[in-house]
């Protein structure tokens, strides 16, 4: 099928999920038992699997109809089938070998197998090198014997391995020769094809209620000496041959593919929740009315508030900030991996440095952005049918999985660290870096200048790596590497971040001073990058005085530009967050609403408690007159 853009699928998919006959009916689950949701959630996740095979879409389609926006509709408390998606599938595309490929795909595509990614343990999931699942191979017997040593060994979190998978690439320690070769991938069945039940010495269930997206349906995962074959360990990359030699990869992470893939995925993903946030909000406060009315006799629309704009339009630069910068690490990440399958493995390290950053800052701030949304809604944003916990809850859960942020960003930092430091091979064309090698950008800072502020963003990126790099060097000539590391965490992570905005920053430049349709268009795109970053300054004051170049009378002018920009972005609200284009049955939110008619909704839902179907409920003669209350 021929590949279609990201905003062409959305129409042509879009659609077709709304309107899907086992989709376009959906029930609220507040109500439901932790079984019910899962069932309703489960049947939804496999009418999609199955929308994905008939239409046969490819990886950029598949990602639009996965996304939040789609699948909050879709599976609203979890896609019990979204690792095996996002994550099962690409590893077999991408780790197995060609052979295993053609053996595996078909049952794959057809439904009968059904797969997980299990890589955590309970008492390891940040160090991968620590896990301590085992896969031994017996060249006598041609087999793998994979084993759990101990229950803090145990699998712990795989989404869809509680109850739903009957597969499971499972990451193990590989030992042949008796010699430890690290992590691998092992292709594993878990559970009967037929039966559903859990295959000899396999122990498999359900990890329990988290926060949110109860029905991802994460299980746990013990395994008694289970014997895989030979054939079962995903050999793309590195090989166990029949006696047992074997063959490392051509490069040394390529086991951790899978890993950059979903963090590129969660960054753009993330970025739909705050759309959804932002237009809840946004349509929220020019409907809620509260204070003293004004001239005109009307109590004032909330938006019109100063604090409140400055809790909401920020929020809608960030949307169109973040969505083209992830857009476009999606695109890099689609070139890279064609460039690492053809065996050149060079853009590796900094896509893998850039994808842990981005994936950091985007749910780093979107979750901060979807609170923020959610307390600017006042009481309403606490109630669940607001849709804000939820977007929150999920938002949120992105700042730990495939990799917790603060560990990703000290990644990035010793990539950084190394490219200041001239250690690491010099930076390609056009790589994120080259800035750090050249001499500052001195460009004067003027407020009102978007080219000044993205070179006063430099500056701080710059300043903050070469003072942290010069720190470590320094400190390791003093102490052990490991103590004069954690020395400095805290500046690596902030040199990280520094590093990602000045990225997004960046792109967004381009993405301006590319857009050529409209002038209308390009104003607009310029009121928002302004606004995006006169907030990014305001929340950094420190480090733009620091490193930036910024005096204190910057600092204060910018406070009032900001300020100045959000009263001339207002009017705009609506219309920017109407083009993300999301009908009300995908934002399905009582304030979110396209027609504002919020009070009438909030009624509606209060009916749905299963409290006010009895004027008296039985708990009351139940619990309480029976106490001595
Ligand atoms: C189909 C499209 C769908 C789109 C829709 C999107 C929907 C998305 C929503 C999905 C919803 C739910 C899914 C959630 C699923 C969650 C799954 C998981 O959480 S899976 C588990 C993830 N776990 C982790 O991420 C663990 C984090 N830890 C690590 O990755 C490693 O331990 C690490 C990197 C921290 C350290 O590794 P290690 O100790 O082995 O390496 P070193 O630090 O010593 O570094 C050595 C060297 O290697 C380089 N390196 C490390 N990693 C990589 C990599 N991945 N690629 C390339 N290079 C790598 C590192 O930079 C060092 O380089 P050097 O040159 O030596 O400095
Ligand atoms: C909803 C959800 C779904 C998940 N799905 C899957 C899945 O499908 N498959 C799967 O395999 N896993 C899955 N996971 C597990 C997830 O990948 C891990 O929880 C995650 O990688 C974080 O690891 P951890 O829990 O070991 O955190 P920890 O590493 O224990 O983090 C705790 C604290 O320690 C700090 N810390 C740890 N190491 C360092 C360090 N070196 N330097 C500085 N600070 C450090 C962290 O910053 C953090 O503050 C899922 C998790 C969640 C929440």
């Amino acid at each position: 099928m021929v590949s279609r853009n990201r905003s062409q699928v959305k129409d042509h998919l879009g659609s077709k999920v709304l309107n899907h006959p086992e989709l376009r009916n959906t029930k609220a689950t507040e109500y439901m038992s932790h079984e019910e949701k899962y069932r309703y959630n489960l049947s939804r996740a496999t009418a999609m699997l199955k929308l994905i095979d008939e239409e046969g879409m490819d990886v950029n389609e598949i990602s639009k109809v996965m996304s939040h926006t789609v699948s909050g509709f879709t599976t609203p408390d979890g896609n019990p089938l979204a690792v095996h998606q996002v994550m099962f599938v690409p590893t077999l595309m991408n780790q197995a070998d060609d052979d295993q490929v053609s053996r595996w795909l078909g049952d794959v595509f057809n439904g009968t197998i059904v797969g997980t990614y299990a890589q955590t343990e309970l008492s390891h999931g940040t160090f991968v090198r620590g896990l301590r699942t085992t896969a031994t191979y017996d060249p006598a017997s041609r087999t793998f014997d994979l084993h759990t040593p101990d229950v803090s060994a145990a699998k712990w979190w795989p989404g869809g391995l509680g109850t739903t998978a009957n597969h499971a690439v499972v990451m193990a320690q590989l030992y042949t020769d008796g010699q430890p070769r690290g992590i691998h991938p092992f292709m594993v069945a878990i559970r009967d094809r037929e039966t559903h039940r859990p295959l000899p010495g396999i122990t498999v269930g359900e990890i329990g209620p988290k926060l949110g997206q109860n029905t991802l349906n994460n299980g746990y995962l013990l395994f008694d000496h289970v014997k895989v074959p030979r054939e079962n360990m995903l050999m793309r990359n590195a090989r166990v041959n029949e006696d047992g030699s074997y063959t490392k990869p051509s490069h040394q992470k390529a086991s951790y593919g899978t890993m950059v893939f979903t963090r590129v995925a969660i960054a753009l993903d993330t970025v739909d929740a705050l759309q959804i946030a932002a237009t809840i909000a946004a349509r929220y406060s020019i409907v809620r009315r509260q204070g003293e009315p004004r001239d005109d006799g009307q109590e004032p629309q909330i938006i019109d508030y100063q604090t409140q704009q400055l809790k909401v339009l920020p929020h809608i630069a960030a949307c169109y900030v973040l969505r083209a910068s992830t857009a476009r690490l999606w695109e890099h990440h689609t070139h890279v991996t064609s460039e690492v399958r053809g065996g050149d493995t060079a853009l590796l390290p900094e896509l893998h440095a850039t994808a842990c950053c981005l994936k950091a800052l985007v749910t780093q701030d979107c979750s901060e952005a979807i609170e923020a949304l959610r307390l600017s809604c006042g009481g309403h944003g606490y109630m669940t049918a607001s849709r804000l916990p939820a977007l929150y809850a999920y938002a949120t859960a992105g700042a730990t999985y495939e990799g917790e942020n603060t560990v990703l960003l000290l990644q990035t930092a010793r990539y950084l660290v190394k490219q200041a430091g001239g250690s690491h091979a010099p930076p390609a064309a056009g790589s994120a870096v080259t800035y750090l090698s050249r001499p500052a950008d001195d460009t004067p800072f003027a407020v009102g200048s978007p080219a000044a502020y993205v070179a006063a963003v430099g500056r701080v990126a710059r300043g903050r790596v070469t003072e942290v790099a010069a720190a470590l060097q320094a400190d390791r000539q003093t102490m052990p590497e490991a103590d004069a590391w954690n020395q400095s965490l805290v500046q690596l992570v902030a040199a990280a971040l520094a590093h990602g905005r000045y990225f997004v920053v960046r792109e967004f430049a381009e993405v301006v001073s590319q857009q050529s349709s409209s002038r209308a268009i390009q104003q607009m795109l310029q009121l928002l990058f302004s606004v995006y970053l006169a907030h990014a300054v305001s929340r950094a004051e420190g480090d733009f005085i620091t490193y930036g170049g910024l005096t204190p009378s910057d600092i204060r002018l910018n406070r009032r530009h900001l300020l100045r920009l959000l009263a001339e972005l207002r009017p705009h609200m609506i219309p920017l967050t109407d083009a993300f284009d999301l009908p009300d049955r995908l934002i399905n939110s009582t304030l979110g609403a396209w027609d504002g008619d919020v009070y009438r909704r909030m009624f509606e839902q209060a009916s749905h408690s299963p409290l006010n179907t009895d004027e008296v409920p039985a708990s009351f003669h139940q619990a309480m007159l029976r106490s001595k209350l």
